[in-house]
């Protein structure tokens, strides 16, 4: 193996110190105390270190998630209606629609579509090299995007995915990461792209350099024909390009030019090269791997898996926890892997992959992820995946090759299961042998980043629809309930469980509370040691802060660029692109970037706000030092964001009021009939009940999969079609045509333009909505119509109609309001470890000066094992006998609106919703000012302290509590009790 690979990071001291940067920063204005001792233990270990790192490591290849942690896609397929008959709704255009809590734009709020917005896939198809060319300057000026003062909340989803956030639409937000992915042109996995490549090869790339283009027709040749050696890591690879940049220097031209020219012939020629001259090599090789997967189909032995790990790895040892998951799934049982970020979960599928007789099927949670694990999978197991950003001729590609059994292990969302088509392919012919899945973490409502179509995985289903035994879930961050959620959803034994530590020890750990954290930012990079670390990553919560912190850093000479979910998604793909081939130093980044960042040599990962959980924060940090080098994490404590923060906990909550009437909506009388489809147009059901979208979404799943089916969920679409006739009068074409015939029945006209709602016809004609969208695009194509659609909605037929709607919706807002706290819990106990690092570590065991690896770890390690429903101390608890006084002037400033409690704290506490929007109160003085073209939040008179509201669970009446700070003074409402009565909306006796 060579040494350069990973490490796993257990042996620390024996890993090389991380490269000096080539040129040295201005002298740093000051130095932390942590550092001091940073830098001399580096030097200890680069003076012993025998074999310090080659600075020309391979660009890894990022892949657009994220995320928006959010980013941050519609579901699967929400746009069956512009779908082809192929089995698969192929999205070409998703509507967006912007929401978001209290004018606050959080990584799962992000819109469906949203990423797709600046560019149609098929415009990214087409030109996928076209970037915008934000990556010339490093440090440009503040964008349009900038504008904004928005937070970024959510888990990694996985947020990125992130919580709350609709499957889809983290989909899409991973496609929007991922949009790195729509403009990938090749697939290391499928035509040798797994050789390491020079960044100035990437550069005049136009963008698409290491990312990957879903293109199977086009690089199966290539794939059947490769072999390979791992990931780029492998000595193999990197032999043979330091042959081909030794070819290239004697061909005469200089090697970056002539790899920059054209990446598409580049890699050709590079494949061409590495074919020709390791053909018969490949071959025997390939003979030797066949033999040693039979072997270790026979048997299973240690022996015959590392030799199978090292002929398709290349590595020359399993990591800690590995040969153990590998064995459990070769014996047909379930098991729940818990291993840390970085450490090598995705092999343990790998390789059973290879052995297992069927096909190993992995659910993920975003795009970019997909694309980067099927990066990742070595030459000789070929991998597919369906997005919802594929193009038809991709999918029917991919389901050629799955029914030819070339694909061993295929990728997929959890909202594909939404899909009807979806399902029955797997049949005899191909059959799953194994269920991974990944971020198993999202299927837990008391995780840090609950996704609800995550709940669809439950074994009983997956069993039932899939006939599979044998169900691995991964995950680096859950807590002792979150995992007994999840193994109990996938009936996981205990005895199953696979669980190490959930930090790498090559992380250094630091904390320091900070009243200036700009400048102690800029002091902290240009210090030992993070001065020698050419790549880091500084996690915000705002978007504006991204924006103003790396503006501040370029002014002050380090290259910086920020990346959110704001930002236009071939923006975000040039800045990952910049960040992964060294361009610029350092990304200020929401919690939108990371995930499917595949970047190995981060050398240190910097909060600068606090993260909303000990999972987002280990996440976060996994995204350092995953070389198995030393790398160095450090997060500012400062109050005004922890109370920010906090009040933001409580933005997606609902009042039973809300869920009572979103309920009389979806069960209504009309929707009742037997397998009617029905539909909630999202943004005006949001504004409606004052409820967001994600929380529509997990209603809806609740009435779905909790203990009854209420309700069938179906693909999202957009509901509004308008449509004009072109070549033959509609009345004619009407008596040929029966769907043209209700057309005409159910349309309204409007400018000569017939408009109709598509639920609606589906039903009338009796076909699903797929079907009608298909005839559609019949009348399409031969040019007898053209439309347009808008209105994405969520689409459902009732299964049963609840007896007590207000006992369910009881049952409902009680359950919500526990996730609720639940998140709140989790920030407290954030706030907590970090406090106590600063504060009350005694720096006895292993701590000392602004060093706190030893306390954190074992923090960490007590909050990951113990049951996480203990409540925290903290800072909250002010009072003040004057908020009532405050309140009536501001319901007497607003006599028109109608407020519920919940409503009326939010708007105190400066968080939008959707019946109360940002747009609306920035016109007040309550709320918003502009500065310098900024909506900032009026703190002056506003400023929340604190806020929490609290259901006694009856309907007709809500606690709440808020505790405002008014220009210094304690406010109040402390047990106040403000009751509204049931079906009052806005009547309000506080
Ligand atoms: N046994 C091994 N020896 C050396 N390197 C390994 C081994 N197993 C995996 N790796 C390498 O470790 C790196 C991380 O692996 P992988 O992406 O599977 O991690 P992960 O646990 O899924 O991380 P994350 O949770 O962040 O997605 C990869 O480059 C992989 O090739």
């Amino acid at each position: 193996m060579d040494s350069d690979s990973d490490s796993d990071g257990s042996h620390i001291s024996a890993t090389p110190p991380r490269d000096l940067k080539p040129s040295s920063p201005p002298p740093p204005p000051s130095r932390p105390a942590l550092l001091s001792s940073n830098k001399s233990r580096i030097k200890v270990r680069a003076a012993s270190s025998s074999k310090p790192k080659s600075s020309s490591r391979k660009a890894s290849n990022p892949s657009d998630p994220k995320p928006d942690k959010s980013d941050p896609a519609p579901p699967e397929d929400p746009f069956p209606i512009l779908s082809s008959t192929l089995p698969f709704q192929i999205r070409t255009r998703v509507s967006g629609q912007s929401r978001g809590v209290s004018g606050v734009d959080s990584l799962e709020t992000l819109p469906a579509g949203f990423f797709s917005k600046s560019a149609s896939f098929t415009k990214l198809r087409r030109s996928s090299l076209d970037f915008d060319p934000v990556g010339d300057d490093p440090c440009p000026p503040l964008g349009s995007n900038s504008q904004q003062h928005r937070v970024e909340i959510g888990g990694s989803d996985c947020s990125a995915a992130a919580d709350w956030l609709p499957g889809e639409l983290r989909d899409e937000a991973a496609g929007g990461y991922g949009s790195s992915a729509k403009v990938l042109k090749r697939h290391s996995n499928l035509i040798g792209g797994n050789l390491p490549m020079p960044p100035a090869k990437l550069r005049k790339s136009g963008g698409e350099g290491n990312f990957v283009r879903l293109n199977m027709k086009r690089n199966k040749r290539k794939f059947l024909n490769k072999r390979g050696r791992g990931n780029g890591t492998s000595s193999g690879g990197r032999r043979y390009y330091k042959r081909y940049k030794k070819k290239l220097r004697t061909e005469g031209g200089a090697e970056t030019e002539s790899v920059c020219e054209e990446d598409g012939s580049v890699m050709d020629t590079i494949t061409q090269e590495r074919e020709r001259q390791e053909g018969k090599k490949a071959k025997f090789d390939r003979e030797l791997i066949e033999e040693a997967i039979l072997a270790a189909r026979n048997e299973a032995s240690d022996e015959n898996l590392v030799k199978l790990l090292s002929l398709t790895h290349g590595y020359d040892s399993f990591r800690e926890g590995q040969l153990e998951a590998i064995k459990m799934v070769l014996d047909g049982k379930s098991s729940m892997l818990v291993l840390p970020t970085g450490a090598g979960k995705s092999l343990c599928y790998q390789i059973p992959a290879m052995i297992l007789p069927g096909i190993t099927l992995v659910v993920s949670p975003l795009v970019a992820l997909m694309i980067d694990q099927l990066k990742q999978l070595p030459p000789m197991i070929q991998g597919g995946l369906f997005c919802s950003s594929q193009t038809p001729e991709e999918v029917s590609e991919t389901l050629r090759l799955l029914q030819q059994g070339a694909i061993r292990v295929l990728f997929v969302s959890p909202e594909r299961f939404l899909n009807a088509e979806f399902l029955p392919i797997f049949s005899a012919t191909v059959f799953v042998s194994l269920v991974v899945v990944d971020e198993a973490h999202c299927i837990s409502e008391w995780s840090h980043n609950f996704r609800p179509s995550y709940m669809r995985l439950r074994a009983s289903l997956l069993k039932a629809k899939l006939n599979v035994d044998c169900i691995l879930a991964m995950t680096a961050t859950a807590t002792t309930t979150t995992l007994h959620a999840v193994m109990s959803a996938l009936e996981i034994p205990l005895t199953s469980l696979i669980k190490k530590a959930h930090l790498r020890d090559n992380l250094q750990l630091s904390v320091s509370s900070s009243r200036n954290r700009m400048k102690d930012l800029l002091v902290m990079i240009k210090s030992s040691p993070f001065s020698e670390v050419q790549s880091i990553i500084v996690y915000c919560k705002f978007q504006s802060e991204t924006d103003i912190l790396s503006r501040y850093l370029c002014d002050n000479n380090i290259s910086a660029k920020s990346y959110h979910s704001g930002l236009p998604a071939k923006d975000r793909s040039r800045v990952q692109e910049l960040f992964c081939t060294n361009k610029i130093r350092v990304v200020v980044a929401t919690v939108a970037f990371g995930m499917g960042l595949d970047k190995r040599d981060v050398g240190a990962v910097i909060h600068y706000s606090l993260p909303e959980s000990l999972e987002e924060y280990v996440q976060e940090i996994g995204r350092a030092g995953r070389d198995g080098r030393s790398s160095f994490c450090h997060l500012f404590l400062d109050d005004d964001t922890y109370f920010k923060l906090r009040s933001l906990m409580f933005s997606d909550g609902v009042d039973q009021y809300a869920v009572e009437k979103f309920l009389s909506q979806v069960f209504t009388d009309d929707n009742s009939s037997q397998g009617k489809i029905c539909s909630l147009v999202k943004e005006n059901a949001s504004r409606k009940f004052d409820m967001k979208e994600e929380v529509m979404f997990t209603l809806l799943t609740q009435l779905e999969l909790g203990e009854v089916q209420y309700l069938r969920l179906l693909p999202q679409i957009n509901t509004t079609c308008t449509l004009s006739f072109h070549k033959t009068a509609p009345d004619v074409l009407a008596e040929k045509d029966a769907v043209v015939a209700e057309i005409l029945k159910k349309s309204e006209m409007k400018q000569g333009e017939y408009m109709f709602d598509i639920p609606t016809l589906a039903n009338s004609i009796g076909v699903t909505t797929t079907d009608l969208s298909n005839q559609l695009q019949n009348l399409k194509f031969k040019g007898e119509v053209t439309y347009e659609l808008k209105d994405q909605a969520y689409c459902f037929t009732i299964v049963k109609v609840p007896a007590d709607l207000c006992s369910l919706a009881a049952h409902l807002t009680k359950w919500l309001s526990e996730v609720e706290s639940c998140k709140v819990r989790k920030f407290d106990a954030m706030f907590n470890a970090a406090t106590f690092a600063v504060n009350s570590c005694e720096k006895l065991q292993g701590c000392s000066g602004t060093q706190h690896t030893p306390c954190l770890q074992r923090r960490i390690l007590d909050y990951f094992n113990e049951n996480d429903n203990s409540n925290h101390p903290n800072k909250m608890g002010q009072s003040s006998p004057f908020l009532r006084a405050d309140i009536k002037v501001f319901l007497q400033s607003n006599p028109q609106a109608k407020f519920t409690p919940r409503a009326v704290a939010r708007i105190m506490h400066g968080i939008a919703s959707p019946a109360y929007p940002s747009t609306m109160w920035s016109k007040t003085h309550f709320w918003y000012f502009k500065q310098n073209g900024l909506f900032i939040l009026n703190m002056k008179p506003w400023r929340a302290r604190n806020h929490s509201l609290i259901t006694d669970g009856k309907a007709s009446q809500i606690l709440i509590s808020l505790n405002v700070v008014m220009e210094g003074r304690n406010l109040d409402l402390q047990n106040q009790a403000c009751c509204y009565k049931k079906g009052t909306e806005g009547d309000w006796n506080g």
